[in-house]
């Protein structure tokens, strides 16, 4: 079966090549719809699943991923998320988050300049393309989790949901 993902971005491609090696891959720029750095858990959610809900549509009948990056304010903290979103021939829509991490207060605070995460993290880790390699979780976590194995989990967390569902059809 077809699996249409919605980025170009070659680590979270390289996240679902891991979990969906049985599938044909189809990588498509689509619209998450939200703004271009989510800053709550509902807005990064959302994007996942607009992702998602496109490449199905686009799959004609097959399966369609979405994943997005975000930050959440939990009290004084602001944290890394991250959602997938999977659309399946049916239409059926299974969502999940993955690990979060608190990010220093001097990346909140380019942030709120308006920066995107993905820009900021390369200033901070003085290395260019943070986000298609081992992303803020990995330089924040010593690269204990990197981009590629919180995304490879949160589509563990799809694809057996899926699973589950088909199963009992
Ligand atoms: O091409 P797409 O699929 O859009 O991939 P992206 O790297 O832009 O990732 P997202 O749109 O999902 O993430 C939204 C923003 O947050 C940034 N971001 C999210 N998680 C990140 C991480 O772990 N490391 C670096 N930047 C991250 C990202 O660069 C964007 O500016
Ligand atoms: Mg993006």
């Amino acid at each position: 079966m077809k699996l249409y993902v919605g980025t170009k971005n070659p680590v979270k491609l390289a996240a679902v090549e891991h979990v969906f090696s049985e599938h044909e891959i189809i990588s498509v720029e689509v619209s998450s719809k939200v703004s271009s750095q989510p800053f709550s858990d509902k807005e990064t959610r959302e994007g996942a699943i607009n992702r998602a809900m496109e490449c199905a549509a686009l799959s004609m009948g097959g399966l369609g991923i979405g994943l997005e990056g975000g930050v959440m304010e939990i009290k004084e903290s602001l944290y890394l998320c991250n959602w997938g979103a999977l659309v399946d021939e049916k239409d059926t829509v299974y969502t999940a988050s993955g690990a979060r991490i608190p990010l220093p207060d001097e990346i909140w605070d380019e942030l709120k300049k308006g920066i995107e995460l993905g820009d900021v993290m390369e200033a901070y880790a003085k290395k260019k393309d943070v986000r298609k390699k081992e992303g803020a979780i990995g330089i924040f976590t010593n690269e204990m989790v990197t981009r590629e194995t919180m995304f490879a989990h949160v589509i563990k967390l799809l694809k057996g949901q899926y699973e589950v569902k088909k199963n009992k059809a």
